[in-house]
């Protein structure tokens, strides 16, 4: 058979301390040349149980305008259901190839659900140190169980009480981004499709590297999402671009990483930024992380919110559907 997964080809004997030439970046992108080493940078950390909802909403304001991302404490998800999230989607990619290929993204398939490989869409055709699983888990009409590993049997359930307890901090953060550019908390959620908003989950799996200070695992990007909700294992991985260099970004337990995505942008007209990220991969360890995105649904059309324009502030984006703003930025056509 031949052999398509990361996974599976980080498990050859024959590797031997090299990997294969198509996940060797070129040296303007290879993580021991451009990382700033030594250095976590600390993006700036938010305590949601702070009770002064004015200082709340202006950290929340001030990192989003000028990071794009930050972490979140007291979020109110514990830390036995992160850690069974964890648990359950480890335990998926634990398991024999076979079982989770029946799952797989098919063929040809127009959606991004399932499990996968991404080829990357890159001028050099380099391949990430990665596999991935995505698929939708709010709101219930979105749902395609076909897409949910049925093993572990509990992984169900768990990614749906998470999904649910995702719920009102996604909202909170989403009122508080809202308040934070004047407008009324539920403006940027309206914006995005309201109630209609979708959570696609996805799983990244970072088997062990021979080699990487050559390779990346998630080229660098921004997330066309409005905002991502991430859970990382605790294998270092994550770095931001700032100052033109890649700084690692500071692992804090039971934290959850927010980034500014591109749809927020769009809505705030260019006041918040989405962050430009990219991950590395372990010599020894096997990173995971949990990125949620959430996505306005592909039919509905996002734009620099209506009270935010005016003359002296003309809108700086166009008004598309999100399905024509992912067409384009996938193949790289102008937005
Ligand atoms: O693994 C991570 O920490 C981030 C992954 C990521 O940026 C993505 O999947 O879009
Ligand atoms: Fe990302």
């Amino acid at each position: 058979m031949e052999v398509e997964r990361v996974q599976e080809i980080a498990s050859l004997s024959n590797l031997k301390g090299t990997i294969p030439s198509e996940f060797i970046r070129l040296e303007n992108e290879q993580p021991a040349i451009t990382t700033k080493l030594g250095v976590l940078l600390e993006v700036p950390v938010i305590d949601l149980s702070n009770p002064d909802r004015q200082s709340l909403v202006a950290s929340v304001a001030e990192a989003s305008k000028n990071w794009g991302i930050f972490q979140v404490v007291n979020h109110g998800i514990t830390n036995e259901l992160i850690a069974e999230l964890q648990k359950v989607g480890r335990e998926f990619f634990e398991l024999p190839q076979k079982e989770k290929e029946v799952i797989a993204k098919p063929i040809g398939y127009n959606g991004v659900e399932g499990y996968g490989t991404k080829l990357q869409k890159e001028v050099e055709g380099k391949k990430g140190w990665v596999d991935h699983l995505f698929h939708k888990v709010w709101p219930p009409s979105a749902i395609n169980y076909h897409f949910w590993p049925k093993n572990p049997p509990s992984y169900r359930e768990v990614n749906e009480q998470y999904a649910q307890s995702l719920i009102p901090v996604a909202d909170n953060l989403l009122g508080l981004l809202s308040s934070g550019l004047g407008l009324e908390d539920g403006d940027i959620k309206q914006g995005l499709g309201g109630e209609d908003l979708v959570y696609m989950l996805k799983i990244n799996y970072y088997p062990p590297c021979p080699c990487p200070e050559l390779a990346l695992g998630v080229a660098p990007h921004t997330d066309m999402s409005s905002i991502t909700i991430l859970v990382p294992n605790e294998v270092q991985g994550l770095q931001v671009f700032k100052d033109d260099v890649w700084y690692d970004v500071a692992y804090i337990p039971n934290a959850l990483i927010i980034h500014i995505g591109d749809q927020v942008e769009v809505l705030s007209n260019g006041k918040y930024k989405s962050v430009f990220h990219r991950t590395t991969v372990n010599k020894d360890k096997t990173r995971m992380s949990w990125p949620m995105f959430l996505e306005p649904p592909t039919e509905f059309e996002v734009g620099p919110i209506p009270k935010l324009i005016s003359e002296d502030n003309p809108p700086k984006y166009k008004t598309k559907k999100f399905k024509d703003y992912v067409y384009c930025k996938l193949n790289k056509l102008p937005q």
